[in-house]
């Protein structure tokens, strides 16, 4: 959910992106689980998540401040509303780029009630003074108003009521060590298997009075890139492909058929990332190629391929990340029918790239600040970026 402000991330309207467009917020807000019970996936969040709002009511107490991390469309949203459901609390939304300055947040925070659950979408783009304010009201329920300036300046405590903080990032390691310190509770959200996929598609197949094959779920599923959002969106889409050709029964056959025509592949790959492929193989011979000129190839904003394509494709162990630039790893030359030229400094290359950067843990990789080389993020994991 998007309530203020553009980040590449949340603006695309791919049909595979991880983010809303916003004719269809409605359907996926009737999607959204509303208790943990059906919740799909992300076992050992959703058990922790369980005990912490448990042990809470169990004290009579309002629940510790949350922060979940993770990429787009994975769920943060849905459980902040989770929360607030579960705790019987009113919820109150808002988001990191709509809170600029403290005044902003102190109107907020003076009109919680008691218990209530203030969801904080993108809160590491809150500004700084905003979020030395949110220090103190996380940890003492109190935040200072200052009335008048310079010499003639007052500080006027306001106590505040108890509340829950649930902020979500795309970016944990841009958030402040202060900031993250008073969450008494933090969850990283990982992308889906597609075995959970296929249990949030029926789910939403059952909602949509839709009827699927078990081998239609599996092709929808396997194109989701790892991602609920995108599962369900893909679903409405074969919806509309099977209203249009009239066909009560979705099997395989139709939803691929269906994908095929929204360039959705196999892989869950658009024009967008096989664009920055071909380019890749076939303009650069398999690289390394910085990354502005990549972006220039393929006619997009560098920020676009970097945050939007990159980091499904290095998950997917076809691009490599190096301290040279980027790099087609074998699996995109066989995604696109091509043969790697024999002698390329690309295959030195190969061996290079840190395991999570080839083919694993991509949500932490686009979850760093660009601009250096050989960089140690937060969570300890090496990686490596280019800007030319
Ligand atoms: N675990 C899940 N089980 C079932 N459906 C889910 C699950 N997670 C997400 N969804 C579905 O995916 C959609 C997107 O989820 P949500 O808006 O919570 O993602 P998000 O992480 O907040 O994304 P963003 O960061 O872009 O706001 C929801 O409409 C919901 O229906």
């Amino acid at each position: 959910m998007t309530t203020g402000g553009f980040s590449p991330e949340q603006g695309d309207d791919r049909i595979v992106a991880g983010s809303s467009m916003s004719e269809e917020r409605e359907v996926e807000a009737a999607l959204r689980p509303k208790h943990l019970a059906e919740f799909v996936g992300q076992h050992r969040v959703r058990n922790q998540l369980s005990l912490v709002l448990e042990a809470a009511k169990l004290r009579g107490a309002t629940a510790d401040h949350i922060l979940l991390s993770g990429p787009p469309g994975l769920g943060k949203t849905t459980l902040s509303m989770i929360v607030a459901e579960e705790m019987n609390a009113p919820l109150r939304i808002s988001s990191g780029p709509a809170i600029q300055h403290s005044g902003d947040l102190a109107a907020i925070l003076s009109s919680l009630t008691e218990g209530e659950v203030l969801f904080l979408d993108e809160i590491h783009r809150m500004s700084r003074p905003a979020e030395e304010m949110l220090y103190m009201a996380m940890e003492d329920f109190r935040v200072d108003i200052v009335v008048g300036k310079g010499a003639g300046a007052t500080s006027i405590p306001l106590e505040l009521p108890h509340f829950t903080i649930v902020g979500a990032t795309t970016r944990a390691g841009l958030l402040p060590g202060p900031l993250r310190d008073r969450f008494g509770f933090t969850g990283h959200l990982d992308f889906y298997s597609n075995d959970e996929l296929e249990l949030v598609l029926r789910r939403s197949a059952t909602m949509l009075d839709m009827h699927l094959t078990s081998e239609a779920f599996t092709e929808i599923a396997t194109r989701s890139r790892g991602t609920p959002r995108i599962a369900n969106r893909l679903l409405r889409r074969v919806r509309d492909w099977a209203l249009v050709n009239q066909l009560s029964d979705v099997d395989a056959r139709a939803a691929a058929a269906a994908l095929d025509m929204y360039e959705v592949d196999s892989r869950g790959l658009d024009r967008l990332d096989r664009s920055v492929l071909d380019a890749l193989c076939t303009k650069f011979h398999g690289g390394p190629v910085g990354l502005s000129t990549l972006a220039i190839a393929v006619g997009e904003e560098v920020e676009t391929v970097e945050t939007v394509a990159e980091p499904y494709l290095v998950r997917e162990g076809l691009l490599g990340r190096t301290p040279r630039g980027r790099i087609a790893m074998p699996a995109a030359w066989e995604h696109l029918g091509l043969t790697p030229p024999e002698d390329t400094s690309t295959q030195g290359l190969w061996s290079l790239i840190p395991e999570e950067t080839a083919m694993g843990d991509s949500s932490r990789l686009n979850t760093e600040p660009a601009g250096s080389l050989h960089q140690e993020n937060l969570d300890g994991i090496l990686y490596f970026e280019d800007r030319d």
